[in-house]
């Protein structure tokens, strides 16, 4: 599929949105800052990639994602767990950039922060009714088949 894509700064077109590897599903979003951003344990900041999208087509919606090195490792999530891109979104790309961890962090400019998965939405029609046929679960959720 096509997604129209805006350099919002002109670092930004330096890494052009690409998968890694064939197999790659994320497109790494950088942090488009001028200078380091120190992120003290339990702060999050707002950083922005340098790029937008427009995917134009409601089939379509982008996830923001974090890395799993750096959620790992150092702590670095996101802020809002998820980021969701609607498909009618013009404005540039933002990471909440959340250190989870006990250590301070630093950000430096052109980091690779987060990455983008571009996924199909389903626009389903909620249909009410008094009673769902049943099923062998039901109601249970939250771990009501026991843990392991
Ligand atoms: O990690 C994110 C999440 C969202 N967005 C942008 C794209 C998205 O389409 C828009 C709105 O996101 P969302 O609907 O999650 O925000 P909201 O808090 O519900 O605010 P709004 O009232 O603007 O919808 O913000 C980002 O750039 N990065």
């Amino acid at each position: 599929m096509n997604v129209q894509i805006k350099y919002l700064d002109p670092r930004a077109k330096e890494f052009k949105p690409s998968y890694g590897t064939p197999g790659s599903a994320g497109v790494d979003l950088r942090a488009m800052i001028d200078k380091p951003i120190v992120v003290e344990p339990g702060e999050t900041y707002l950083i922005g990639t340098g790029i937008s999208i427009y995917l134009r087509d409601p089939n379509y919606a982008a996830l923001v994602l974090p890395r799993s090195g750096l959620g790992h490792k150092h702590g670095i999530v996101l802020g809002n767990l998820v980021g969701l891109i609607d498909s009618d979104y013009q404005g540039e790309l933002k990471v909440s950039c959340w250190n989870r961890s006990s250590e301070t962090f630093t950000v430096q400019p052109l980091d690779r922060i987060a990455q983008m998965i571009i996924v199909p939405v389903v626009h389903a029609q909620f249909e009410e009714v008094e009673d769902f046929q049943q099923t062998e679960r039901g109601t249970g959720g939250f771990g009501s088949s026991g843990i392991g």
